[in-house]
């Protein structure tokens, strides 16, 4: 297992170690202890998983403090453009955003720590999506920014014609509009 930076500080790619055999693969898709040794020192404590179809958007999602979550995402089917935005007062990547490709082909996870807007696009048929919080679910802490806000000029690779957006994120607010509030105090 190692891992691999991005342009944005904090924000890393987990790649785990694959044995292959004839009979086929296998991996140790999480191992507290070797991420600990990683550097991401992180107790989840919920899994979340979803299946969507080619061209669904979901995101771009956040909860507040002192809900906001760490995550750690992966495809056990398919393949997702997965973006996460840099929300984090104070840094130097503020309003920047990362786009890496998760695919059960590549196996790669990515992890997100703290103060990061979440959303995927899925490129395949079909992609099931696994990823663990560090908080639980608190609804009443839930903010997103609109997948299309223009500042934030992501291009999520799926054919616009096709694209499936729920109605909760068709309304979401703007960056610039959004309400952030993620700092420890
Ligand atoms: C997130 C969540 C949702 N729910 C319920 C609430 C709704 O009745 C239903 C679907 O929720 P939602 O439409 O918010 O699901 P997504 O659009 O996939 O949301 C996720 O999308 C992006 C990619 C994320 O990173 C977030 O973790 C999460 O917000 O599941 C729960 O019961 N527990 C939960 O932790």
């Amino acid at each position: 297992m190692n891992v691999i930076k991005t342009t944005i500080d904090d924000l890393v790619i987990v790649e785990p170690t694959l044995f292959n055999d004839s009979r086929g693969y296998f991996f140790e898709s999480y191992n507290e202890k070797k991420l600990y040794a990683l550097g991401i020192q992180t107790k989840f404590v919920q899994d979340n998983q979803s299946k969507s179809c080619y061209g669904v958007i979901r995101g771009l999602h956040y909860q507040i403090y002192p809900h906001a979550q760490s995550k750690l995402v992966r495809v056990l089917s398919g393949k997702i453009l997965d973006v996460c935005v840099d929300l984090r007062e104070n840094s130097p990547s503020y309003g920047q955003h990362e786009a890496i490709i998760l695919s059960s082909e590549n196996q790669r996870q990515l992890f997100i720590p703290k103060g990061f807007a979440h959303g995927f696009s899925v490129l395949s048929d079909e992609a099931v999506v696994l990823y663990k919080a560090d908080e639980w679910y608190h609804p009443e802490s839930e903010r997103g920014i609109a997948f299309d806000d223009p500042s934030l000029k992501i291009a999520w690779q799926v054919d616009p014609d096709k694209r499936l957006v729920s109605d909760k994120d068709k309304i979401l607010p703007t960056l610039e509009e959004a309400e952030l509030n993620f700092q420890n105090h």
